[in-house]
């Protein structure tokens, strides 16, 4: 199945310039700090080794020239020439070279645990980063591809981190075989970079494009994770075997990856063609450079150590260039990824606490009060909230009732402050909700929506999700568990509290969705909000639980707000006041009681359920 681009290149990209490569190495050096910053003792460890490594091969060069000159004059005159120095020389030049060979295995080391702490430290700032944001920047995709590229390139910056240190390494090993090689012959050194030049420039050209498709290709690179994961994992097994979904998925995954190849394809093979080339026009420097050697030894203007001392500096030099050279492109690109990464801790939650933040107030004193509040979600062009006013009381249990999409859970974000509204306000005790302290108002707040995770952890620690700062502290967790009729399970269950739910990990227990259900309640009861909001808390319990939950809730939550969704009329009908949304709007607002008599559009949907049970 032949599939054409279904994300359209973004127009924010394109080719980066040579100038832009060049001042995308800007960001080397922030990279460079925060390397510095994961572990100073390793980066000086592996900078003393890589300068003393960078002498050696240099020094094994002479060595050989000295050697190759002794043995020369001790074929000439055997006489005169001592043993002891040439083996004195030897050996010296053995251990340069076992010297060269522990001091590379060194750096390896250092290289590679400075890599892991680097990659490990840089995985949890983009986790704590993403953690900061608002819900509505994960719900964009641009964002998405940003937070992709900041993860995807974690193996990236630790090869980056190698290519920079080792950049520096072959710099000065280069400064002193050019040292050298200046010592006997300049010109020397204009031929080489002559033969190299070339082929630098065609990597980077290379570099460039395939750091351009990488960038277009973000969006799908998402997609193929995605249907990778819709093919393999336990959560979406039971639903592809039952609509036999699999031929589907994995053709749709063997288009993509298809394409992928077929572009990257035609990119590497014009590389590696040009390629070929290039290394062609270095070998061309290489031997008119040997040629002139040998004529000036045959001459007599060099001697054989000299020259095999010259041909082998021309011969290392070359291939450091050319290392240098490669490596340079790759680190500009890397840099350019690096431009990505630090982008992606520029992006700044729009949710805040308030410079001033007042701090939540206990008790409260006149509640929440909507004030023509609407919201609209990103990127839509509807209003999912419009004009909403009411005030909910301290202590009273407001429920909210409306058909699918009619905002509902859109109202109950607003309340916790997941979004703020896109016009009008709303207030907690006569003060914009915007004025108090974010994470003491989140802290003050339970809720539980119906799209809760399944912690595939233990049943404790599932429990204690509903406020981490108490999750070792079991009298609590059993408090709650008891609150949300979790209790019973617990005692069920072979390790009890510290069973591992879910089947994902070994030991694991799975459970049913009215006790999944059961456990995310528990959550609600581990901190003493002084709101609760449940979103369709019941929906998956039986009805004796339905009823047993909702006795204890009213008993558990005496003198605290409560604001309860359901489309459950039976539960609906147990709270003070019940507000019924249409489209966004408020329709009506009363007691169970009041709304009946209105013969409104609650009492249309009442009688409506009613009619069912019937
Ligand atoms: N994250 C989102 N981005 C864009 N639109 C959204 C988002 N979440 C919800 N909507 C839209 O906002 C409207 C209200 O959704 P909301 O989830 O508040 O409805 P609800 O009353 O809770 O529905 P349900 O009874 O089905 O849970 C719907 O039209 C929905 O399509």
């Amino acid at each position: 199945m032949a599939r054409s681009r279904i994300y359209p290149k973004p127009e924010d990209a394109p080719t980066p310039t040579f100038k832009e490569r060049l001042s995308a190495l800007g960001n080397v050096p922030r990279f460079l700090l925060l390397v510095w910053k994961t572990n100073p003792g390793l980066v000086i460890t592996s900078a003393v080794l890589r300068v003393l490594r960078s002498a050696v091969p240099l020094a094994i060069l002479y060595v050989g020239k000295l050697i190759i000159d002794h043995v020369v004059l001790f074929t000439r005159e055997p006489a005169g020439v001592s043993h002891e120095r040439l083996w004195e020389l030897v050996a010296l030049e053995f251990g340069l070279a076992i010297a060269a060979d522990a001091l590379s295995r060194g750096i390896s080391l250092c290289d590679s645990l400075l890599g892991d702490q680097f990659a490990n430290q840089s995985s949890v700032k983009i986790m704590r980063h993403a953690a900061k944001l608002d819900l509505d920047q994960f719900e964009d995709s641009v964002f998405y591809d940003k937070l992709e590229r900041a993860r995807q390139q974690t193996v990236g910056r630790t090869l980056l981190l190698s290519a920079v240190m080792s950049q520096a390494q072959d710099l000065v090993t280069m400064g002193f075989l050019a040292v050298g090689l200046l010592a006997f012959s300049p010109w020397l050194i204009a031929l080489l970079l002559l033969a190299i030049i070339p082929s630098f420039l065609g990597e980077s050209h290379f570099n460039n494009q395939a750091y351009v498709m990488n960038r277009w290709q973000t969006p799908e690179r998402r997609e193929l994770d995605y249907v990778r994961y819709l093919g393999a994992s336990d959560e979406t097994a039971k639903e592809i075997k039952i609509f036999d979904l699999s031929d589907f998925i994995v053709e749709r995954f063997r288009a993509l990856s298809a394409k992928f190849y077929n572009e990257n394809r035609r990119l590497v093979i014009r590389r590696a063609t040009w390629g070929v080339f290039f290394s062609m026009l270095g070998s061309v420097g290489y031997y008119a450079a040997y040629v002139i050697i040998l004529v000036r030894t045959i001459n007599g203007r060099v001697t054989i150590g000299e020259l095999t001392f010259l041909a082998g500096s021309f011969r290392q030099m070359k291939g450091y260039l050319e290392g240098i050279l490669t490596r340079f492109t790759g680190i500009s690109q890397g840099a350019i990824y690096l431009g990505d990464f630090f982008e992606f801790f520029e992006i700044q939650p729009k949710i805040r606490t308030a410079a001033n933040p007042l701090p939540f107030p206990r008790p409260i004193k006149t509640g929440f009060t909507f004030e023509n509040v609407g919201f609209r979600y990103l990127n839509s062009e509807r209003w999912a909230n419009r004009g909403l006013s009411f005030t909910l009381h301290p202590g009273e249990k407001l429920a909210l009732v409306g058909e699918n999409g009619a905002g509902k859970t859109t109202l109950v974000k607003l309340l916790a402050r997941l979004y703020d509204p896109t016009e009008g306000r709303i207030l907690l005790d006569g003060v914009d909700l915007r004025e108090y302290d974010l994470s003491d108002l989140r802290l003050n707040m339970g809720i539980i929506f119906q799209d809760y995770l399944r912690y595939q952890m233990t049943l404790a620690q599932n429990i204690a999700a509903g406020n981490i700062r108490e999750a070792d502290n079991r009298e609590l967790i059993m408090a709650a568990a008891k609150s949300s009729l979790a209790d019973e399970l617990a005692n069920r269950l072979p390790g009890q509290y510290d069973q591992v739910l879910g089947k994902r990990f070994a030991n694991g227990v799975e459970l049913s969705g009215g006790e999944w259900q059961k456990i995310a309640l528990a959550r609600a009861y581990m901190k003493d909000a002084q709101l609760l909001i449940l979103d369709e808390p019941t929906a998956a319990l039986d009805a004796r639980a339905e009823y047993q939950v909702f006795e204890r809730f009213a008993e558990l939550t005496k003198g605290k707000s409560a604001v309860l969704i359901s489309h459950r009329f039976s539960t609906v009908r147990m709270a003070d006041r019940i507000l019924v949304l249409e489209k966004g709007r408020l329709m009506e607002i009363g007691s169970h009681e009041e709304l009946l008599a209105k013969r409104g559009r609650y009492a249309e949907l009442f009688e409506l359920q009613a009619m069912g049970y019937k």
